[in-house]
């Protein structure tokens, strides 16, 4: 019988697979690093054949691990870092270019130009993003412009272009299948959210050929069988990882709020029906497409979160595992009056600064290693006061509470001093693992494996709420010094080498 769900959790530091027992249970789970490639400061780059080789490897291996045939596996749900884009060659089937990842600075000329030409209105209004460097459009059409013959290559219809889920989906049914779901064709710059078609206008602009691009779906439904490892397995569930951990944590009604700290931090507020207009410098986005209803989110983005704490890893050699990070920082009562700006890659939202850069504040001789580490952590949870206020201000309501996950979100250090600045309880689940949940339960749903949401909703559970205890003058003082800390770090560099 297939009562078994695979879900593909393909993040920008590291491919993940789960594999959930007929209960919803997480009987196995594995991991593969791949390499962050580096070309120049503030280029950031993946091999799309690792991500491939990583991501297939741990999915054979949770379904080895857990000694399940593969008929017992009713559906593959799929969710991925988004942003990042990749451009292959439909006939070889091997990319042209490294991916280039969300995170990547180097089209920020580009989008310099694009603001000069007023098109920031346009892109508000059709696709709901800012003009950023985060988004696709601008990295596939830096691909066609420097990658020798690939721009005649696309005009021909010979390049195929595809956020990560697009790509893993097309090795994973042999090249036959070229699509991908609305919430990550919303992260492009090219897609219409109102509409829900690719924008012909976004693509004059970014002069992006119509014919690379994937067919767009629902977040949930069957879109074809895997050839291969996993031969025959149905592929029924596909969202960007965001949208796909705001699914997991259960965050279905309007005005429900999750916050996901990985590599970067990302805040979902779900919208509903209504694809809700920022005014204060968040994204909207579509948050699922299920059942022939489209689902809008506010979000607020961060690029860097627990990459700060790799920093420390592996730059700054300060720990050695990323988990070590609460014990150093837990060493000291405070940051001594430290304040670290994590804007490695630039400021996201509310900001949208991609020349601002890293800053430490407030170093005096006394400073350690493990104020140092306090004052990261603190600086992960300051940007996302930042992003709270602005949400809060658009939705026009006061939030009650957050809903947490992702890697960092174990550390509690980190989650309780977030609830002492927010204000309100954080509320991390016992599995924090809903990026995958998420879409396994997408995937679920669209083969009946799940009847309804009702089905999924039970299978969340709260582990620990974390209790605000700081007054609420101490928290505006050291919001105040925040604040000061990020003027030292916007507008740091002139150019990123566009
Ligand atoms: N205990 C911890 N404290 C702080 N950061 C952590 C902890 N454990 C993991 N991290 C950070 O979380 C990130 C990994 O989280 P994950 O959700 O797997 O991210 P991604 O999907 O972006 O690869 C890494 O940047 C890591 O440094
Ligand atoms: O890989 P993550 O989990 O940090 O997520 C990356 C985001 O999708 C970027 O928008």
């Amino acid at each position: 019988m297939r009562n078994y769900l695979l879900a593909f959790d393909q993040g920008t530091t590291s491919s993940r697979a789960l594999l959930l027992d007929p209960d919803g249970n997480t009987i196995a789970v594995a991991q593969a690093e791949f390499r962050q490639i580096f070309p120049k400061p503030g280029w950031v780059e993946h091999d799309p054949n690792e991500i491939w080789s990583t991501q297939s490897g741990v999915a054979a291996e949770v379904v080895n691990r857990a000694n399940v045939d593969l008929n017992q596996i009713a559906a593959i749900g799929i969710t991925n870092q988004r942003e990042t884009a990749i451009v292959w060659d439909r006939r070889t089937g091997q990319p042209i270019y490294n991916a280039i990842v969300w995170q990547d600075r180097r089209t920020a000329g580009m989008c310099d130009r694009m603001k000069a030409e007023g098109l920031e209105q346009t892109v508000q209004e059709r696709t709901g993003l800012v003009i950023d460097a985060y988004f696709s459009g601008t990295k596939v059409a830096w691909i066609l412009d420097n990658v020798d013959g690939a721009r005649a290559k696309a005009e021909r219809g010979e390049l195929a272009f595809g956020t990560v889920d697009s790509w893993l989906i097309w090795r994973l049914t042999g090249g036959r299948i070229h699509v991908t779901d609305e919430t990550n064709a919303s992260r492009t710059m090219l897609f219409n959210i109102h509409t829900r078609e690719w924008d012909d206008e976004m693509l004059g602009h970014l002069r992006v050929p119509r014919s690379m691009l994937p067919e767009v779906k629902s977040s949930s439904e069957v879109y074809g069988e895997a050839v291969g490892t996993l031969a025959g397995v149905p592929i029924a569930g596909i969202a960007g990882d965001q949208q796909s951990a705001l699914f997991g944590q259960m965050c279905h009604e309007p005005g429900m709020v999750k916050n996901t700290y990985g590599t970067g931090c990302f805040m979902l507020m779900n919208t509903g029906k209504e694809a809700v207009p920022s005014r204060n410098k968040l994204l909207t986005t579509i948050g699922w497409r299920r059942g022939g209803e489209t689902h809008y989110a506010l979000e607020g983005s961060i690029f860097i979160a627990g990459a700060v704490v790799q920093w420390l890893r592996d730059g700054l050699k300060v720990i050695r595992s990323s988990a070590e990070v609460e014990a150093l920082a837990s060493s000291v009562p405070d940051s001594g009056d430290v304040y670290l700006v994590p804007a490695f890659a630039g400021l996201g939202a509310p900001h949208w600064d991609p020349y601002a850069r890293g800053a430490v504040v407030g170093m005096t001789r006394g400073t350690t290693d493990a104020h140092l580490a306090r004052a990261a952590l603190e600086g992960i949870a300051f940007q996302v006061v930042d992003i709270l206020r602005a949400m809060e201000a658009d939705a026009g309501i006061s939030l009650k509470e957050l809903r947490v996950d992702g890697g960092a979100s174990n550390n509690n250090l980190l989650m309780q001093f977030q609830a002492d600045l927010l204000g309100i309880p954080v509320i991390r689940p016992a599995n924090t693992e809903t990026t995958g949940l998420g879409s396994a339960f997408l995937a679920g749903l669209a083969v009946g494996h799940y009847k309804s949401v009702d089905d999924v909703r039970t299978l969340w559970k709260a582990d620990r709420v974390f209790e605000p205890a700081m007054s609420a003058d101490a928290r505006e003082v050291r919001y105040s010094r925040w604040r000061k800390a990020l003027d030292h770090a916007r507008s740091w560099v002139d150019s990123t080498n566009d």
